[in-house]
């Protein structure tokens, strides 16, 4: 099987309940759908007679050179998708030098992540509970693990609306690492635990509670993007939560330029949602990002293949990613700009 046989082959070993939550986004499922799109519509403009025999894909993104631009986005419940879990992802990443993000709501202890992962990069995404005991926990968990950054995701104060979860009844398979009760829960019931309360105040104490690089997941617009240099992030990423939040959202892809526009090179950006292809980073490069979260695609590796197959998904992006550089005649992706794509008018 390869890679792009991923998606449906999990739609059919998935049960209906886990992969319509994995699967799915709010509302009518525009801006899901939007996603993809928007990086289809921005044109690659290439330049000719470029020695590319030699191509450079990486990337600086929170100091250090990495060897791509690829992030595993931070996705819940993994073991729902395989018995490999987060374990799986974090080898996968590892094994292809992407930057691994274990979300707050993983399936897996931190520190067993941590283990398996060895010395490869990897970051903690936190949701800020109601219950700041769960929070302080992930935070603690973080440093053992020498997780390197803190990812606050800022666009869930409580779940967006979605119809696949309302229908199928779904409900977490598994114990996940934070713990409610003993109740199996779905997942709108875990979606309560978030604080809604939480606001700009909040998120400098984070940094000085855990020592850590913080990077606000989340952002969509030019204010707030400001708003995060203030506070003191060291990266944001532009994000609408791969449609899972608000429907009709601007995708991260639109987002992207006043973003970019605003931070002017202070923080690094990152940006997420619909991409699929190596040919989708170089266009978000070009736009000024400085590196891309990659979500379901990963976790569909996962369903078929366990970790082999979220590292065969790894892998392709980034072997497509350098033969754009080497096609596009920009061998060095460092050297990406607005000049080698052209947006829909
Ligand atoms: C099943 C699933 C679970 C997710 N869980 C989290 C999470 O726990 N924390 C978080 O910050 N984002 C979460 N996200 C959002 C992703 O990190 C990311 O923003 C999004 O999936 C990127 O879009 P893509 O799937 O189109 O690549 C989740 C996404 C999916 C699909
Ligand atoms: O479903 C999600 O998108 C998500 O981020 C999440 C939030 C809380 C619990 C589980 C998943």
């Amino acid at each position: 099987m390869e890679p792009a046989d991923f998606e449906a082959r999990a739609a059919e070993l998935l049960g209906a309940g886990a992969h319509g939550y994995f699967a799915g986004g709010a509302g009518d499922e525009l801006t899901l759908r939007d996603n993809v799109e928007a990086w289809r519509r921005i044109a690659l403009a290439p330049r000719v007679l470029v020695d590319v025999s030699e191509r450079d894909t990486s990337v600086t993104v929170l100091g250090r050179r990495r060897p791509h631009p690829f992030v595993v986005a931070p996705m819940a419940y993994q073991r729902s998708a395989h018995e490999d879990a987060e374990i799986g992802t974090a080898r996968a990443a590892a094994a292809t030098g992407s930057t691994f993000v274990l979300s707050s709501q993983t399936s897996t202890d931190p520190r067993a992540v941590a283990a398996a992962g060895g010395a490869a990069d990897r970051w903690m995404q936190l949701y800020v509970f109601r219950d700041r005991g769960l929070t302080d926990d992930l935070v603690q968990a973080a440093r053992e693990g020498s997780f390197e950054a803190l990812v606050i995701t800022v666009d869930f104060p409580f779940g967006g609306w979605r119809d696949r979860d309302r229908r199928s009844g779904y409900v977490v398979d598994h114990a996940p690492y934070v713990q409610l009760s003993g109740t199996p829960l779905t997942p709108a019931e875990r979606h309560a635990m978030h604080d809604p309360t939480l606001t700009w105040d909040d998120i400098a104490g984070f940094g000085e509670a855990s020592g850590l690089p913080i990077v606000l997941k989340g952002v969509l617009g030019p204010a707030d993007a400001e708003r995060a240099v203030q506070v003191g992030a060291a990266g944001i990423v532009v994000s609408n939560h791969g449609g899972r939040q608000l429907d009709t959202v601007l995708s991260g892809a639109a987002a992207l330029p006043a973003v970019v526009d605003a931070v002017a090179g202070r923080i690094d950006v990152l940006v997420d949602g619909g991409v699929r292809r190596g040919w989708d980073a170089a266009k978000a490069l070009a736009l000024g990002a400085d590196a891309v979260m990659v979500g379901r695609p990963v976790l569909w590796g996962l369903a078929c293949e366990g970790s082999d197959g979220a590292r065969r998904v790894l892998e392709q992006l980034v072997t497509e990613f350098d033969s754009t550089l080497g096609l596009l005649g920009c061998p060095r992706a460092e050297d990406l700009d607005a000049s080698y794509v052209v947006a829909p008018a």
